[in-house]
């Protein structure tokens, strides 16, 4: 459904960015990016969703449309003099708007008694389960996921890890996920793809074999961990740094 050849973005004179991606990804899928500090995730993920045309190479697109992508971030951008329902609706089109379709999303990411609130009074998890829920109300093909909870605690990025999960077996939406965490990237993808260097290249591809929903920390997943682990050179880094 997304066929990515030889993408490559760089900046000035060569420097980062990312270069030689190519990637195929099948309706459903949730494909993971991991990688280090740097390496080109988001920008990947921008070329991807249209908001950056300035590179090289192909991407192509079942059913190609922009609207077909739907983007989250690190940060969940809600518009702070807009309630809960609102910043929901907001995703539709503008003549769209005043339609109730935004009940099922409220549901779906478990805000119902919230849709009155604002921005201000929500918790950093309710923020982001309100850009979830904008960000699917259009009914994606494709969800771009940059590092989206990473700034949640630990406990409330699980929920909302569970929470995602929940959604894709509703709607088996294909998910791209841009993560610096492993865990994360094991009990959510069907395949990580891990990239390193700047420029950024594909350096692994992991297909994770084990049926979603998946055990935390169960020997499977932690014996692919140690494996990623080694493939960034984690170990040897940090080995090296008590000799
Ligand atoms: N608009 C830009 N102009 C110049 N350089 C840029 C621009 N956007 C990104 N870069 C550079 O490209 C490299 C990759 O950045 P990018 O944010 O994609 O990395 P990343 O892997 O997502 O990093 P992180 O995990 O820290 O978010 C960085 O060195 C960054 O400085």
């Amino acid at each position: 459904m997304l066929k990515v050849n030889s993408l490559k973005r760089t900046f000035n004179q060569d420097t980062a960015g990312f270069q030689n991606i190519n990637l195929s990804v099948k309706k459903g899928e949730i494909i993971g990016i991991l990688g280090t500090s740097g390496c080109g995730k988001s920008t990947l993920l921008r070329v991807l969703s249209g908001l950056d045309h300035n590179y090289e190479g192909t991407i192509s697109i079942e059913n190609e449309s922009n609207d077909q992508i739907g983007m989250m971030f690190q940060e969940p951008r809600l518009l702070p003099w807009l309630s809960v329902r609102k910043n929901i609706s907001f995703g539709l089109e503008k003549e769209k708007r005043n339609s109730n379709k935004y009940k099922t999303y409220l549901d779906l990411v478990g805000l119902t008694d919230f849709e009155n609130h604002y921005p201000k009074d929500l918790s950093g998890g309710m923020a982001q389960r309100t850009a979830i829920a904008r960000a699917l109300i259009t009914e994606p093909e494709i969800l771009l996921l940059d590092e989206p909870f990473s700034a949640l605690d630990a406990f409330t990025k699980m929920q909302l890890q569970d929470l995602l999960l929940s959604i894709w077996q509703k709607k088996k939406t294909t998910m791209i996920l841009v993560t610096h965490d492993i865990d994360e990237a094991l009990y959510l993808c069907d395949r990580i793809f891990i990239l390193k260097g700047q420029p950024g290249e594909v350096y692994s591809e992991i297909t994770v074999e084990k049926e979603k929903p998946r055990t935390r920390g169960g020997g499977y997943l932690s014996k692919q961990k140690a494996h990623i682990l080694h493939l960034l050179n984690v170990e040897k880094k940090a080995a090296g740094e008590h000799q």
